[in-house]
């Protein structure tokens, strides 16, 4: 997919929500544990309920692996679901990947060719040869972590290397390395108020936006500092939607959900 069809679509719903698919079986509804996969007949539910309102989907990896090959089998069939019936839809692999170039380069074989999602979540701890092997791939996107959304984001990432704060250098060198027009980069929504800050260095990125809902990031904040002309942002709520509710109507409930922040994002987009 290139940034230009991310954008129409974006346009086109009036949203720029994600949705993320974090399954974990002890939280869905009873019902669904007799189906021969449960995960699957879960988020299929979920994404035919919700997919007019959201832009791009995001399973964690690791609420598939955590089942072992019966996990992975869900996430398999999850992707090709979604590349099937919904191909307009931007797909991210949350898998936080990132090793030395060679196993980088099987890691990024493993999301974009063998599953074929769109995107995959990568630490930059490693440096630039960890990732430049998920840059190479033509028409995939690396979602490089800049600014996260949890409290040990401050244990290094705002700290001072170099004479400035470690997220920002992560963000400007990360510019540098080849193909680095394929990078998104993360930024919790806990941290709206560093937004000016990280536009100033990576102007028009797009930003993956997890931590609106059960983490308590607001939709309004984050956009005030992060939207851009071409929006530049793809919000994420995992929990706050999928488990709206744990009876029957479990669909119909996350499709309500993900309805209000929709909503909240039309507002957004008309007053622009
Ligand atoms: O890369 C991510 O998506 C991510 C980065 C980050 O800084 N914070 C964060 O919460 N996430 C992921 O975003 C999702 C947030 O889920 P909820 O808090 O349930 O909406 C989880 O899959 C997290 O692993």
């Amino acid at each position: 997919m290139s940034i230009k069809e991310l954008v129409k679509q974006i346009n086109a719903k009036k949203s720029f929500l994600c949705i993320g698919l974090d399954v974990d079986l002890n939280k869905i509804p009873e019902h669904l544990l007799k189906e021969e996969d449960p995960i699957f007949a879960f988020n299929k539910q979920i994404i035919d309920a919700t997919h007019h309102l959201a832009v791009a989907y995001k399973p964690n990896t690791a609420f598939y692996e955590a089942y072992g090959i019966k996990g992975w089998e869900s996430l398999g069939k999850t992707i090709s679901y979604l590349n099937e019936k919904y191909p307009e839809i931007f797909t991210i692999a949350d898998a936080k990947r990132g090793d030395i170039g060679n196993t980088s380069a099987m890691y990024a074989r493993a999301f974009f060719e063998d599953m074929n999602f769109d995107s995959v979540t990568v630490a930059p701890y490693m440096g630039s040869d960890s990732v430049e092997p998920f840059l190479s791939f033509e028409g995939k996107f690396t979602i490089l972590l800049g600014l996260t959304s949890n409290k040990g984001a401050f244990d290094f990432q705002t700290g001072i290397s170099d004479g400035k704060e470690l997220y920002k250098k992560v963000l400007e060198r990360s510019r540098e390395w080849e193909n680095s027009e394929r990078l998104m980069y993360v930024v919790g929504a806990t941290k709206a108020e560093y937004l000016a800050d990280i536009r100033r260095i990576i102007p028009d990125s797009f930003l993956l936006v997890p931590g609106v809902g059960a983490q308590g990031g607001s939709l309004e904040e984050v956009c005030k500092y992060g939207i851009t002309e071409d929006i530049g942002l793809l919000i994420n709520s995992s929990r706050g939607i999928i488990y709206a509710s744990s009876g029957t109507d479990f669909a119909e409930a996350s499709r309500a959900k993900a309805e209000e922040l929709q909503k909240q994002m039309e507002d957004i987009l008309n007053k622009r």
